[in-house]
């Protein structure tokens, strides 16, 4: 409908400016589709060109080149209603001036006319115009096509969707556009009305005509599914909504949307229904600018899938989609009127179109200069997060605006030239083949990160190291995320951590085992030490008791036999003992190598001791044996031995084998009386030593056995045995023990016991001198002879010494017969005593010896010529002795402590310093020194005196 032509008007003012932010400018040629997959056109396609190229200008030459595909943007102007219809906006006719003010038909004013194909003006209303004498028009040039509100459907999918058809068909995906404000006729470009059907329902006609046609020219099977949603906004969030199945909510995952169903296109009457169910299932809502305005964004998706015509099995060959989206028209308030949800839904719309453009505009910056990044807008909406590869150029999209043109629709015709104008800017330069297949890969990719994302949430970090790697492979070719780095990252940290934990760990744990190993052998060692050691104690603890039981026998024994020992020794014991005491005690000092000729005397003991046994033998037969034991003779020794000798055992043994032995139990009587045979031996061998001291005149030395071979011979066949028997039937504990008790005891009775046996001598004496006159007057005469040597005697400190000499010298005994033994009898006189607790120790008892008699009458008859003969061997032999130190010590060694001490008091360590001058070769006057020296000197004095 051509305007009407206004009469000229000379007179009348000029027109009004029109400014022309957008010179018209020519519509490009739709693009050449490829000749491989250009399909063949249909009959309705052809049909539709048919009309397109009767209704539409052709195309002109686009100024591009045709290798620079850019977007399209079609314009459709809606025809106005019948009241508002405008009849001045029409084709514009060549010629005449496109800025005058069309009018409208019915006398209604239109804002936008076509001003050619590719362009339109808009023109201010006169209600908008500040100076209403100067008009404003603007030209908005370069759509791929201006369709005027007189264009019917076809026309519009013949140069818009059939394009996209024909790519479709080929493989590649395309997107249809369509936008508007509300009530421009969007919905209706798009899907029509029965009796007008829009571009999707021509679409699929014409692909199933296509379908058809390729069956009949056998060409690749294909199949079409069709899916169809909505996302809408209920106030707060947006949703998405399947409007092809029971308005089940679909979840969008980056590009792809969650449980939204795809129905497979049987055929086009099916697919027809399909839509139109879907449509019907839309939300809508009447606005004050729409009667049935759409409150949603629909999109139609179409999916076709391509079939090998050489394999029986389905192959995708590409999956191509053709997307159409019929978004919801920008809304004024003002116009619509909406409240409460309405408006809600107007924000949510507006928002969503206004992301859109963002959207589009940030991709035409960015495609202006490349320094400007590429905003994501799209993260704003689902609606561009759907379509984030169309609005980021990776895939051809074509937009369609849908315009009213009454004057009334100036601001949002003016609104949405001004923004979608530029759009027809932005260029497609990398394309991507089979997009969907490509965007599909990438939706699963995220997918997979997600769910992987998901996963690690739930498991541990440890199972996470050995899933990790398969997961970085998988997030690798998805194109991990930075999140994703850092927890591998630090997850690769984490089992390095661990694996040097276990490391240190494994390392501690085997020293450990080591030290543990080392700790237990040496507890080992320690176990079998401890049980040595406890069987050592046990076997001491045995030893002990066998000891204590031994001593227990003894205590017994010698209990037993001390009371009728004493009673029947009286005298005779005390004299013996004194008199062997003073032998053996003199005996011990001729052993010292400063006594002088006394000392020498000593060595004489084998001389003197033939003559004893001489004398012994003319006693009795028993003593022709030499033994000491036999010698004695005694009624109860001669009993012990019968009572010995009927159990078939030697003395000897007997003491040994039964009152010493471990294991010899016998009946305590008869251990008493073998006991009592032993100590009787004992002290028949000292009552031996005695006599034979006494017929040496009382310088026989018990010691003295062991300075010459006759001492040997005489103590080691008489007395020695009984001692070694004794010795070794004992125990050494049981010796050492009994030594040291010995020696305790004799240490602690020291003072005392000299006391008391001083003043058993004293008491001897007397009595000797009622029993034997010729011994008293021998004592009497060596108290008197040696009144000088009491002197020096009294000089020497002897405590024990000093009564018994004084008793002697009152006793006024001759000094020349008996001086030796007179000497010996005062030096004994200390010293024996000192021995007799040691004889008790060792003996337990104190044996009356019945020799004593026979050993004093000897003495009494051969003391003088015998010791002086003595005293010459002594002389002889005194530097023999002292060259023996060995035997010096053994000779102490058998000194009882009680007499060591008395000796040791009375020589003390000079008698060893003497003894090493001597040996040094140093002269005996100028060693003797201190009271050894003393006693050396009033030694020596007596047979320089005497000759
Ligand atoms: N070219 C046209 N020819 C005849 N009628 C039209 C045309 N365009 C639109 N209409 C009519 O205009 C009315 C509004 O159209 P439509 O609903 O398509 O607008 P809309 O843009 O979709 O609005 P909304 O955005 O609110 O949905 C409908 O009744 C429709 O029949």
């Amino acid at each position: 409908m051509e305007p009407a032509a206004a009469p000229p008007e000379p007179a009348s003012p000029p027109p009004p400016t029109t400014v022309r932010r957008n010179p018209p400018r020519r519509a490009r040629p739709p693009p050449t589709p490829l000749a491989s997959a250009k399909p063949k056109p249909s009959s309705l396609s052809r049909f539709l060109q048919d009309e397109a190229a009767a209704s539409i200008p052709a195309p002109l030459p686009s100024s591009s080149s045709p290798q620079e595909e850019r977007l399209k943007v079609f314009l459709r102007i809606r025809p106005l209603p019948d009241r508002d219809r405008c009849k001045a906006v029409a084709r514009p006719t060549p010629g005449k001036d496109p800025r005058r003010k069309p009018k409208q038909a019915g006398g209604g004013d239109v804002c936008l006319v076509p001003t050619g194909p590719n362009s339109v003006a808009l023109t201010v209303p006169q209600s908008k115009l500040v100076d209403p004498k100067r008009g404003r028009t603007e030209v908005f040039d370069g759509f791929s096509a201006v369709f005027s509100p007189d264009s019917t459907q076809l026309d519009i999918f013949v140069q818009v969707m059939n394009p996209l058809v024909d790519d479709f068909l080929g493989g590649k995906s395309g997107l249809l556009v369509a936008m508007g404000p509300t009530g421009s006729g969007k919905t209706h470009t798009i899907f029509g009305s029965p009796r007008n059907p829009g571009i999707l329902p021509l679409m699929l006609r014409q692909i199933f005509n296509a379908q058809d046609e390729n069956k009949v020219a056998s060409q690749p099977a294909r199949s079409f599914s069709l899916s169809m949603f909505e996302i809408l906004s209920e106030g707060k969030g947006e949703r998405i909504l399947d409007l092809l199945s029971d308005a089940t909510e679909c979840v969008l995952q980056q590009s792809s949307i969650k449980g939204l169903q795809e129905v497979p296109l049987v055929n086009l009457a099916d697919a027809e229904s399909l839509v139109s169910r879907g449509m019907l299932k839309r939300s809508t809502a009447a606005t004050n600018a729409n009667s049935k305005s759409s409150r949603s964004q629909c999109i139609i998706t179409i999916r076709g899938i391509h079939k090998r015509s050489d394999a029986d099995s389905e192959h995708l060959l590409s999956n191509a989609v053709l997307t159409i989206a019929d978004l919801a028209g920008a809304e004024r308030e003002r116009k619509t009127g909406n409240q409460g949800s309405r408006l809600l839904e107007s924000n949510f719309i507006n928002n969503t179109s206004m992301v859109f453009g963002l959207c589009l505009r940030s991709l035409l910056e960015h495609q202006k200069n490349q320094k400007k990044p590429l905003e994501k807008h799209f993260k704003n909406s689902m609606l561009t997060r759907y379509l984030r590869d169309y609005l980021e150029g990776r895939k051809k999209m074509t937009l369609i605006l849908n315009v009213k043109p009454a004057d009334d629709d100036y601001l949002d015709t003016s609104f949405l030239l001004r923004q979608a104008s530029p759009y027809m800017k932005i260029k497609y330069t990398s394309l991507e083949d089979s997009s969907d297949l490509v965007s599909q890969k990438r939706s699963n990719a995220s997918l997979i990160c997600q769910e992987n994302k998901k996963k690690r949430k739930v498991q541990k970090p440890e199972v996470l190291g050995v899933e990790q790697k398969e997961n970085i492979e998988t997030d690798n070719i998805a194109k991990v995320s930075e999140e994703d780095d850092t927890q591998h990252k630090f997850l690769n940290s984490e089992l390095r951590r661990v694996s040097r934990s276990e490391a240190i760990m494994t390392n501690f744990a085997r020293a450990l085992w080591t030290v543990l190993k080392q700790y237990k052998h040496k507890l080992v060692e320690s176990e079998n030490a401890a049980k040595s050691m406890k069987q050592l104690i046990r076997d001491q603890d045995i030893q002990i008791v066998e000891l204590k039981k031994e001593l227990e026998v003894l205590n017994s024994c010698c209990s037993c036999k001390n009371v009728p020992v004493t009673e029947d020794t009286s005298i005779d014991q005390d004299d013996s003992v004194s008199s062997g005491q003073a032998g053996r005690s003199f005996g011990s000092l001729s052993n010292k190598p400063n006594l002088g000729s006394y000392d020498a005397s000593v060595d004489n003991f084998h001389l003197v001791a033939e003559e004893v046994s001489k004398e012994l033998k003319s006693h009795g037969p028993e003593n022709s044996s030499g033994e000491s034991v036999s010698c004695d003779a005694p009624s109860i020794s001669l009993i012990d031995e019968q009572e010995l000798s009927s159990r078939g055992l030697k003395p000897e043994k007997s003491c040994c084998a039964d009152a010493f032995g471990p294991k010899s139990h016998a009946e305590e009587g008869n251990t008493k009386v073998e006991v009592q045979a032993i100590h009787k031996k004992l002290d028949a061998s000292e009552c031996f030593t005695e006599q034979t001291s006494a017929h040496t005149g009382g310088v026989m030395p018990s010691s003295s056995h062991s300075d010459n071979q006759s001492d040997q011979s005489l103590t080691e066949h008489h007395m020695l045995p009984c001692l070694k028997t004794e010795r070794v039937s004992l125990s050494p504990q049981f010796t050492s023990c009994s030594k040291k008790a010995t020696i305790e005891q004799s240490e602690d009775e020291t003072e005392e016991s000299c006391k008391i046996t001083v003043e058993d001598i004293h008491r001897d004496v007397s009595r000797r001198e009622v029993k034997h006159p010729d011994y008293l007057s021998s004592s009497q005469r060596v108290s008197s002879d040696t009144e000088d040597v009491s002197s020096s005697q009294s000089s020497l400190e002897f405590p024990g010494m000093v009564a018994p000499q004084k008793k002697l010298e009152e006793l006024d005994l001759e000094p020349e017969r008996c001086e030796p033994g007179v000497v010996n009898a005062t030096v004994e006189c200390g010293i024996g005593h000192s021995q007799a607790p040691e004889q008790m120790s060792d003996c337990g008892v104190r044996v009356p010896c019945l020799l004593k008699e026979i050993t004093c009458r000897a003495k009494a008859s051969t003391a003088p010529s015998k010791v002086s003969e003595a005293e010459e061997a002594a002389d002889k032999n005194k530097e023999g002795s002292a060259s023996r130190p060995r035997d010096t010590k053994k000779t102490r060694r058998r000194l009882q402590p009680a007499a060591a001490m008395m000796l040791k008091e009375f020589t003390g360590a000079d008698l060893d310093v003497d003894t090493k001058r001597e040996e040094r070769g140093k002269s005996p006057s100028s060693a003797a020194s201190g009271r050894s020296d003393a006693l050396v000197r009033l030694l020596k004095a007596r047979p320089v005196r005497r000759a």
